[in-house]
């Protein structure tokens, strides 16, 4: 095995994804509350997620759609299971947490250490959600509390309409991507679209009428049809037909 994967990680470049879970196969091996967080949010994420634990939390022992399995940490009948995308390591017993790490790395399965983070190749963030806007604040394990503090401040900041707002833009940007071929008025399109007030017309409670009115607007445009060219996409007809007096 290359050394670099064996040393412990100081988390001095933290690299950022964004993972689809769906349908993967997850291990959380521990079942007190620790366990119960990471397995709500791996659920939450679609995950096809199992449990070992020598004793489950009441949470967990309640939870639907999880496989349970009362037993201790043990390589053999893990082995006989199969292979897992990822595993976190959530018992009490710093020990096994390690030998779990050591069994992760050798099979090449990301691995969540949840008192060691040097042991550990991935690591859960704090979250914020609305919709399809995620924003996840991490500091590399220097203060959990921190990340959730700074989370907090976020959440205060960043509405309930970003929900819809982001639904309107994908919408838009799905049906602009099927129907104009042009790139450069793609482009030009979603660009403008975020200098429109859109947040505050979601605010407001005007936007069910108007996304209407721009749609049909949209619809009627040749460069959608097929029928026009799309270059100087979005006209100033086109933002008038929608209402728009920027
Ligand atoms: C490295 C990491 C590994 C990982 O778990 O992925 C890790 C490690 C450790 N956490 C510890 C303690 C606490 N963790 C929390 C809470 C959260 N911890 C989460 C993530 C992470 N925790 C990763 C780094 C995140 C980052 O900073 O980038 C959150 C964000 C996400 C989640 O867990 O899903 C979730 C907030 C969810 C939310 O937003 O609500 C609380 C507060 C509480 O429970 O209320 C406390 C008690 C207060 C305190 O100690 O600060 C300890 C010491 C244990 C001990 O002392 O025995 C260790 C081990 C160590 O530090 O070595
Ligand atoms: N990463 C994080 O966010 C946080 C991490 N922690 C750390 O997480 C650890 C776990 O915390 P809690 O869930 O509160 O602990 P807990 O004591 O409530 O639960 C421990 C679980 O591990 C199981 N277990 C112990 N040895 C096992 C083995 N050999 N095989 C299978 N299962 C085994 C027990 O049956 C129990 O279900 C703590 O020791 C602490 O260091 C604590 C707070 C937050």
């Amino acid at each position: 095995m290359d050394m670099g994967l064996t040393e412990p990680r100081r988390w001095q470049h933290p690299y950022p994804i964004m993972a689809s879970l769906t349908g993967s196969r997850c291990l959380v091996i521990g079942g007190g509350q620790v366990a119960e967080r990471k397995v709500r949010s791996l659920l939450n994420a679609g995950a096809h997620v199992t449990v070992i634990a020598a004793e489950f939390s009441e949470g967990l022992a309640g939870l639907s759609g999880v496989v349970l399995r009362r037993e201790t940490f043990n390589v053999q009948t893990l082995d006989e299971a199969g292979v897992y995308l990822l595993l976190v390591a959530a018992t009490n017993d710093k020990e096994v947490n390690a030998r779990i790490a050591r069994y992760a790395m050798e099979r090449s399965m990301l691995i969540n250490v949840v008192d060691q983070p040097e042991l550990s190749t991935f690591i859960m963030p704090s979250v914020v959600r609305r919709g399809k806007l995620v924003i996840a604040v991490s500091t590399a394990g220097a203060s959990p509390s921190a990340a959730r503090r700074i989370v907090k401040e976020i959440d205060a900041a960043y509405g309930e309409e970003y929900e819809m707002y982001l639904d309107f833009l994908s919408r838009v940007r799905l049906l602009v991507q099927e129907r104009v071929t042009n790139k450069e008025a793609r482009q030009k399109l979603f660009k403008e679209m975020l200098d429109w007030d859109l947040l505050g017309m979601i605010r407001q409670g005007d936007f069910g009428g108007w996304s209407e009115v721009f749609y049909q607007a949209l619809e009627q445009q040749p460069w959608m049809s097929g029928q026009g060219e799309a270059k100087e996409a979005p006209s100033w007809a086109f933002l008038a037909a929608i209402g728009w007096h920027a």
